[in-house]
């Protein structure tokens, strides 16, 4: 069914993209609720990124995972491309990570295991996400978590030039260092993503972006003191955070890690089992 901008009620806007705003919407028939991404064509041309919408969209309508938003569907008009993607009933998670300083190991543990599952999906389906961090995550009813955000992501292997507009902080050594790379940079990501979790803030956190390129390719990774957090998380961490990009633990392999089992929650480890 062709759709239009009239078969929705536009509600409060939830977020503020560069490209156009996001909305809370209802779509009129099945009442269904949606979250409208509005994107204007004149700034799409002006930034010469149709190509990249038209791959994310590829990628991201393809993809079917509890921990992945869903892209419902598409249309335009004479100036705009409207998305209607899936809505997160509690909102980004990055909101959260600052209201709360940081995520007890439990939450962390059962958030990094629903993410590792979501990447392994993605991989299956040669899919690098590339930039996952929290302001790319969102959160469901239940509180499970959905990744969203497929802006960077890349059939794989690739070494396509990630133009380092954003924070380097999330980057492997061989991104920061344009080398090729592989899905294994989601598995770099996701030790940046449990020690943000953990301890509040990125690991190779530094003034400018010349500090933490040398901390990133140096592996200048330390653990503060505070908050206490036990030796099996930083072993975990540890297994990610590894500058050969082979070396690093697989996705499969996180729900077998000690930690992982101590920690997130039972009934997400027996699932899937
Ligand atoms: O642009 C995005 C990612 C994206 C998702 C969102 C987004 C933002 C917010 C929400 C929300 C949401 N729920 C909330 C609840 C409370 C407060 C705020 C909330 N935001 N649900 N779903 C969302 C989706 N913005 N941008 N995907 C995209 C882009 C191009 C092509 C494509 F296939 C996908």
């Amino acid at each position: 069914p062709r759709w239009t901008i009239n078969d929705f009620d536009i509600g409060k806007p939830l977020g503020k993209g560069k490209f156009g705003n996001v909305y809370l919407a209802r779509e009129k028939r099945t009442q269904y609720i949606v979250a409208l991404k509005v994107l204007f064509k004149s700034q799409l041309q002006q930034s010469n990124v149709e190509h990249q919408l038209r791959r994310e969209i590829e990628i991201q309508a393809h993809l079917r995972h509890p921990n992945i938003l869903r892209l419902y569907g598409y249309f335009y008009d004479k100036e705009k491309v409207y998305l209607i993607l899936e809505y997160a009933e509690r909102g980004e998670l990055y909101k959260e990570l600052v209201r709360l300083h940081r995520f007890d190991e439990r939450t962390a543990a059962t958030y990094i295991l629903s993410l590792a599952r979501a990447l392994d999906y993605c991989h299956s389906h040669h899919v690098i996400h590339r930039d996952i961090k929290p302001e790319n995550l969102l959160v469901g009813g239940t509180g499970e978590l959905k990744i969203s955000d497929f802006g960077w992501s890349v059939h794989a292997p690739s070494n396509r030039r990630k133009t380092l507009c954003g924070t380097l902080d999330y980057l492997p050594p061989e991104m920061v260092e344009g080398q090729e790379h592989t899905t294994a940079v989601d598995n770099w990501s996701l030790g940046v993503l449990t020690y943000e979790f953990l301890f509040g803030g990125p690991p190779f956190e530094a003034p400018g972006h010349q500090d933490t390129y040398k901390r990133i390719v140096r592996l200048d990774l330390r653990f503060p003191e505070q908050p206490q957090v036990s030796a099996e998380a930083k072993a975990f961490i540890r297994k990610l955070l590894v500058k050969d990009a082979r070396q690093r633990l697989p996705l499969s392999e996180v729900q077998n890690d000690p930690w992982i089992r101590a920690n997130a929650d039972p009934a997400m480890l027996a699932r899937d089992k």
